[in-house]
Formats: structure tokens, sequence, C-alpha cells
């Protein structure tokens, strides 16, 4: 607590040198319709999200179910045009582009989904799939195409000779995920979004396929928003993790500090529902489930919006709405009473 500075973050985390990608104060609702088609209610699904990430780096994302984490990852690559904010991604706005100009700056950022065999056509071979996006965004002959299928399948893996010519559903899932990364880099790009890439998978091949993860960052200097439930999972893999609440950033910060000294109320109860080591005794702890239900994102509390499920909450929690704000080395907290 003696380190904590009040100085508020308007515009999300700042390191040096031009971040890759900017969010600021991106909102993303959704009407509900009624019956008859009836303008309904407005899920608050993300609610003035900002941080910046750097070339190169990787962002874990973290939060419960509902937080929304997948619709944070579809409003930055605009598959959902988001209600308010902005997305500077390589210093273009994203935010309001046409569809087109779109399509060429897409090509920059690629997105890993959890179903890999729902983003493989079935019809295709697995070298036409990760050819496609060379056809559209190179101008690469085709033997020069089939090599780079090649040295791709290599990287990710999966032996040319043996997996070129299969069809997706003669693949694993861990070997379809592997192909659909394969797609994903088959163009350079500067950023992959994977949301919740791995859980699908068996513990084993979810260990492989993040080992693969590791030399897209390593070897290839891919940026990387690394979306997932698994805390231990996230905190492997992050340069820094961003944890959300309710549609909210609770709090972002360096990975292994995060994780050591969380400063938001919901970041430590996050981390106590997990099983894991005591670290003063090394001995197993039990985890401790977090109490209560997320409240809607229909009707989110005022003020905090963890405030109804936090041990500290005080008055001013439900007056006033936390700002993101530093509490030193880089690492932000919304809330009124960090820990
Ligand atoms: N198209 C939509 N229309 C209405 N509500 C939506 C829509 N998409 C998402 N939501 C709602 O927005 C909130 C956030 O959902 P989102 O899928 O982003 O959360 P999440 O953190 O990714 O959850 P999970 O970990 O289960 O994937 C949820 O309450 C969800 O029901």
């Amino acid at each position: 607590m003696s380190t904590t500075q009040t100085r508020p973050v308007e515009a999300g985390t700042r390191t040096a040198g031009e971040p890759l990608l900017s969010v600021r104060g991106l909102v993303q609702e959704f009407e509900t319709r009624g019956p008859g088609g009836v303008k309904g209610e407005v899920v608050h699904a993300v609610s003035d999200v900002s941080f910046d990430l750097m070339p190169g780096e990787t962002l874990g994302i973290v939060g419960e179910t509902g937080s929304g984490k997948s619709t944070l990852a579809r409003a930055i690559i605009q598959v959902e045009r988001p209600t308010a904010g902005s997305v500077v991604f390589q210093g273009r706005e994203m935010v309001g582009l046409r569809r087109r100009e779109l399509g060429r700056l897409r090509s920059d950022m690629q997105m890993v989904y959890q179903d890999p065999f729902g983003s493989l056509n079935p019809r295709w071979r697995v070298e036409e799939v990760v050819a496609e996006p060379l056809r559209g965004h190179t101008d690469l002959g085709a033997a020069a195409r089939a090599a780079r299928v090649r040295e791709l399948l290599d990287f990710v893996g999966l032996e040319p000779g043996l997996y070129a010519k299969r069809r997706p559903i003669e693949l694993s899932g861990g070997q379809a995920q592997r192909v659909a990364i394969a797609r994903a880099i088959a163009v350079n790009p500067a950023l992959i979004i994977c949301d919740e890439a791995i859980s699908s998978l068996d513990v084993l091949i979810q260990a492989q396929v993040l080992n693969l993860f590791e030399k897209l960052r390593t070897e290839l200097g891919v940026a990387c928003i690394f979306i997932a439930h698994d805390l231990a999972t996230v905190k492997q893999i992050s340069d820094r993790v961003a944890v959300m609440h309710l549609g909210q950033l609770a709090e972002i910060g360096a990975a292994e500090r995060l994780y050591e000294r969380p400063r938001h109320p919901y970041t430590r109860a996050l981390l106590d529902s997990i099983p894991g080591l005591d670290p003063l005794t090394g001995i197993a702890r039990r985890p401790v489930p977090l109490q209560g239900d997320p409240p809607s994102p229909l009707h989110p509390p005022s003020g905090c919006r963890f405030r109804t499920r936090c041990p500290l909450a005080h008055d001013r929690c439900a007056e006033e709405e936390p700002r993101l704000r530093e509490l030193g080395d880089g690492q932000l907290v919304s809330c009124h009473t960090p820990l």
C-alpha cells in the first residue's frame, strides 16, 4: 500500500516507444429485443476499456465467464462495430473504416478461435486452408505459395508430407489448431488475438500448443492478446495481464507482479479461487471459490461494479465509479481501496 500514488490514468498504459495497438474508451453495448422485435434493455458488455499493446508484447486477458473478454476482442478486430471509443492499430484508427480498408488492416491482425474446426473450411485440404490468405494478400506465384505453405506447416510442427493433403476431419483438435495458427501467421501479422485458443484441447496438447504460441512470440516477434479462463496458463505466456470484470478492466500489470501482488480485490479473489501453493509455506492451499454471482450486465451496480461481492466495499464504492489509476510499476487498478 505504501507505493500507492493516485495518478489517474485517462489513456491506459504507456511504456517506451509507439504502441502497436491503442484502445481508448471502448464501449460495446447490445440492445436486447423483446417480443415482436420491440426494443428491450441494454447489455453493457464492454464499458470504457483503455489499454496499449506494444509491438511483440503478449497481453493476457482473464475474467469470469461473461466479463466481456470475447466482446472486447471482437470490438478490437471490428467484427462487431463498437458503440463508442477508439482502436488505433499501427497508427490508424480502425473504428469507422469501410469494410475494404478494414480488410487490408485485418491481414496484420489475425484471430485464432477456441474451436479450430469452426474456422477451417471442411471441404478444403490443409494446404488450401493455409494458402488461402497468401492468395488474397500476397503476389506469390503457385510454386512460391506451395513452398511457403510447407514452411508454415513445418513451423507449427506438422510434417507437410503427412498433413498437407488432409482435410480438417482427418485431424485431431490439436492438429487442427496448428493449421489455424499456420493460416493466421501466413501473411506475417503484427498481432494475433487468441480467444480461448487452447481451452478445448486436452491438457497435454494444450501445453504443446502453448509452446507454439511462445515460439510465435520469440521467433516471429508477433504481439498477442491471449484470452483464457485459466489463470496459470495466462501467467505462463503473458508479459502483462489484464483482469476484466463485468465489462471493465479491474486491473492490468506485469504478469509476475500482478500474480504476486494483486491490488484489486477481484484479482485477489480470482487467484484465491484456483488451486495453488501458499507463497509463505509452499504447502498446497485450498482454493476459495468466489462468493456470489456476477451482477447482470443489463443492470450493473452503481459505482464499482464489483462492490456487491467485495469484502472491502464501503459507501464511496456505491457512489463513485473508480477510475483506472497507476499504483506504481505500471500496475493499474480500478479500486477506491486497493490492497
Ligand atoms: N451479440 C450479443 N447480444 C447480446 N448480448 C451479448 C452479445 N454478445 C455478448 N453478449 C453479452 O455480453 C456479455 C459479455 O460476453 P462475452 O462473451 O464477451 O464474455 P466472455 O468474458 O468472453 O465470456 P466467456 O468466457 O464465457 O467466453 C455477456 O453478458 C453476453 O451475454
